[in-house]
């Protein structure tokens, strides 16, 4: 019998963040390995005109929960939606609601975030750090919580190279910064935020670390413990391999390179690619609510869910891999023929984005305008090199993080859990899971049918024929002007004709 499984039976488990990428992994495998657990609350906020009971409909009618509706057929009576908006006050969450979370909940994983790299410092501020900072006075009010279990990131010390399970604190306290919030406009945010950051690459990962701070500050009597994962990739294993919902971090690279617009990123090969599967994150925080619950360490715990130390792969290996995938498994509708190289040259990479990105995005602008189209592919190219370029702080760097927290947890588990919830990378071979990863992509991200490959393969034939005819049309051209211009040029060619008459 699993412990952990065990642990969550008959739970009232508080989530938020449940409709994002690791909250959907995490309610699934609740609901499949604890089918008896009592109630998991889960804040949500009505979006893009979706109620929240279309919202949680549309989780749990999809692939993902293919499995939790044969093993948990009464899931939608499991999972109970309450409106709330963590930027506001109390979460805009009704009397009635907050009553019943108050006086219910025994566990809550906090997974809300913005992980905009790019966010406005005051909404960044208010949904990674006073949110935050809500919960856990709401958390403080709960009775029965018996673990409060906190998701930040391994690049919340980004700024630093070697990084233990520990919080470090930032020049500038959480709560001064919310409650300056209150008063700067936005000019003064703008103009104050780079000081703020200081050596923190962006607005996400400096708030991950102001939240970080205040756990810790308000942490009180009660029971918590952070878990850092790092770049959280496609599901490993479970409940299959290769689930993957958005276009963040990683995936979106891999769409562009399959559809051909990525050719070239400045990243360097030999940097540690420390990509972590969700499941595996999700295994570890079920494992760390568990053990937190039933253990009650003295202090704040802080787990690192990270792959580089235990089984590293660096970005070189993992390019290859993804490329030499859509050789198998290509997209359908490429731009062009897959092909990205990584190159760590300032001028290399102007040059490429040059001739490899910007022309031909033009190129085919003007040819979709003669055709009487709407020219779109400049500013998709220009939206993917601004994407890249928010990305490379994390692919030409490489960190080291401690695991004891972690290997610590692995230790005290029983073979079972180990098995259930098993979160040793080391187990990991990064090949097969990259292919999957790319596989996932095609499958759950991008909507591809499989049946659609040889008809994906025979666009690439016609691709390909098009880069050659496009070679020797440009070739013959240049030839023919180097020609008429250069004595050696035409010598060369009268050689040339002499050898093949
Ligand atoms: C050789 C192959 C190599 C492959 C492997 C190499 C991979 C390297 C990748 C390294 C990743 C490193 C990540 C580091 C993560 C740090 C860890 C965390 O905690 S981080 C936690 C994780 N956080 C993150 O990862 C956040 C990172 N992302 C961001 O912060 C923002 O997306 C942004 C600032 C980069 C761009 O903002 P903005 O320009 O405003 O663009 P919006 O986002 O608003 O989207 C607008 C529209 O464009 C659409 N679309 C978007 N991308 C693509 C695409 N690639 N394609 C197609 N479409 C795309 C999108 O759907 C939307 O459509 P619609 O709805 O309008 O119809
Ligand atoms: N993905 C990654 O690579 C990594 C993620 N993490 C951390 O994991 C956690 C989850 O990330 P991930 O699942 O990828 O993020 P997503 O962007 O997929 O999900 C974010 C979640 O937060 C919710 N949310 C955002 N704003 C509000 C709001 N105002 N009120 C209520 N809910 C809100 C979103 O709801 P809605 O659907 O309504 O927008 C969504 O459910 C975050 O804390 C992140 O920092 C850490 C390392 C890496």
């Amino acid at each position: 019998m699993s412990m952990i499984a065990a642990f969550y039976g008959g739970k009232s488990i508080l989530i938020t963040g449940a409709t994002g990428f690791l909250g959907k992994v995490l309610i699934e495998k609740l609901c499949r390995t604890s089918p008896d657990l009592k109630v998991i609350y889960i804040l949500v906020r009505p979006k893009a005109g979706h109620t929240l009971q279309q919202r949680v409909s549309q989780i749990i009618n999809s692939k993902l929960f293919e499995k939790v509706r044969e093993v948990c057929p009464n899931v939608h009576e499991k999972i109970r939606a309450i409106s709330a908006d963590l930027n506001q006050n109390d979460f805009a969450i009704s009397k009635e609601d907050m009553q019943e979370l108050l006086s219910c909940t025994n566990i809550i994983f906090h997974c809300a975030a913005t992980v905009r790299f790019d966010d406005h410092l005051r909404h960044a501020v208010q949904l990674n750090v006073t949110a935050t900072q809500q919960l856990l006075f709401m958390a403080s009010q709960m009775p029965k919580l018996e673990a409060f279990i906190h998701i930040s990131t391994a690049f919340s010390n980004c700024n630093l190279k070697h990084i233990d399970e520990v919080i470090y604190p930032c020049s500038v306290e959480p709560k001064k910064i919310i409650d300056s919030m209150e008063w700067w406009d936005d000019a003064i945010v703008d103009e104050i935020a780079p000081k703020l950051m200081g050596d923190w690459p962006n607005t996400y990962t400096y708030t991950k670390a102001l939240g970080e701070m205040v756990v810790q500050q308000e942490s009180g009597n009660l029971n918590i413990a952070i878990i850092r994962p790092s770049i959280v990739g496609a599901t490993w294993q479970e409940p299959f391999p290769g689930w993957v919902d958005n276009l963040n971090g990683p995936n979106g690279m891999i769409v562009a390179a399959g559809r051909g617009f990525l050719r070239a990123i400045r990243a360097s090969p030999l940097a540690v690619a420390d990509l972590i599967p969700v499941d595996t994150v999700i295994n570890l925080t079920l494992a760390v609510g568990w053990y937190t619950a039933v253990h009650r360490p003295k202090s704040t715990l802080i787990y690192h869910c990270t792959s580089g130390n235990l089984n590293p792969c660096n970005w070189g290996k993992m390019g290859c891999q993804v490329l030499s995938t859509f050789e198998k498994i290509p997209f359908e509708k490429a731009f062009r023929r897959p092909h990205a190289d990584f190159t760590a040259n300032t001028i290399t990479v102007h040059y490429r984005n040059a001739v490899s990105h910007r022309a031909p995005a033009m190129i085919y602008d003007i040819y979709l305008w003669l055709t009487g189209r709407k020219p779109r592919m400049t500013k998709l190219m220009n939206r993917l090199l601004r994407t890249i370029s928010m990305l490379e702080y994390f692919i030409n760097r490489s960190w080291e993080w401690s695991t004891y927290n972690t290997e610590m947890l692995m230790s005290e588990l029983s073979p079972e859990d180990q098995r259930i919830f098993n979160f040793d990378v080391r187990q990991l071979n990064w090949l097969e899971y990259i292919e999957n990863y790319v596989l996932g992509v095609k499958k759950y991200l991008l909507k591809e049918d499989m049946a659609g490959i040889p008809e994906a393969k025979q666009h690439l034939r016609r691709l390909q024929n098009i880069y050659y005819l496009f070679n020797t049309v440009f070739f013959l051209i240049a030839w023919r002007l180097l020609i008429a211009r250069s004595q050696i040029a035409r010598n060369v060619w009268f050689f040339i004709r002499c050898i093949f008459a």
